[in-house]
């Protein structure tokens, strides 16, 4: 097969410099954090698989990847799932290396507290403060969920609470129950993905405007006649 010649590439050169991920999504990476045992990993499984399951080993950070549908594409997810150890003191979170690597590895977040403790509540908004830090821009999504919405005789976080803490960070809050209601924490998830999937979108737009060789301009067709002139009289000569 002939490669292409020369102005074939002109034509291709921009798109070639375009990153692959402008035709193909790239990967969605999603962290879902919270102290203590406030649901993280069942509300992942329960996601992925639609099944509630109640018991889990204590989480060392389990990482799930999945293709699934957002707004009917097709689009590939890792979710990372974290330790509860997170431990809060003086309003700033002290964490393993491994969760700050994961902070900065993911590019959107959930973060989880169970409405029957009311430190885990306490400790989203140090957790907040630490995503903000590792990630400056503050185009990343962050939701923050009130779990366990089941266990009404137990709650120690108002509805309220939670909706005025995602007011002051400016973020978006939903209040779900794992065990009781599957499209609740489909909403969560599905709200994210779109929300880094929009900024897949904006930065590749990005990339690919800057990436762009501006074409050359064409001779005009005077140019063109005036040159043609010149090179016939040349050969009379
Ligand atoms: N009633 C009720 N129980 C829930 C709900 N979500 C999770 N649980 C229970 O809460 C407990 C902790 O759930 P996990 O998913 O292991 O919590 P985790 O946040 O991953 O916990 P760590 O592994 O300690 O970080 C389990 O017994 C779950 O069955 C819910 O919506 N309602």
């Amino acid at each position: 097969m002939r490669l292409p010649t020369m102005s074939t590439n002109f034509l291709l050169a921009p798109i070639l410099e375009c990153p692959s991920d402008f035709f193909q999504s790239r990967d969605i990476k999603l962290a879902v954090l919270g102290a203590g045992s406030v649901g993280k990993s069942a509300m992942i499984v329960r996601f992925l698989t639609k099944r509630f399951i109640g018991d889990y080993e204590p989480n060392t950070g389990n990482l799930y990847s999945r293709l699934i549908h957002v707004e009917g594409d097709q689009v590939s997810i890792q979710i990372q799932d974290t330790p509860g150890c997170i431990q809060v003191q003086e309003g700033f979170v002290q964490m393993l290396d491994s969760l700050s690597r994961c902070m900065k590895w993911a590019e959107g977040f959930l973060l989880v507290y169970s409405i029957t403790d009311y430190s885990s509540y306490q400790s989203i908004r140090p957790l907040y403060r630490h995503i903000r830090k590792v990630h400056p821009d503050s185009k990343i999504p962050i939701l923050i969920v009130g779990n366990k919405g089941d266990l009404l005789h137990a709650r120690q976080v108002q509805t309220n609470e939670g909706i005025q803490l995602a007011n002051e960070l400016g973020t978006v809050f939903l209040e779900i129950s794992t065990s009781e209601n599957y499209h609740g924490v489909c909403d969560v998830f599905q709200y994210l993905c779109k929300e880094v999937s929009k900024l897949h979108h904006s930065s590749c737009g990005d990339k690919r405007r800057s990436s762009i060789i501006p074409r050359p301009k064409s001779p005009n067709v005077q140019d063109l006649k005036r040159r043609f002139k010149q090179a016939l009289s040349s050969k009379v000569k």
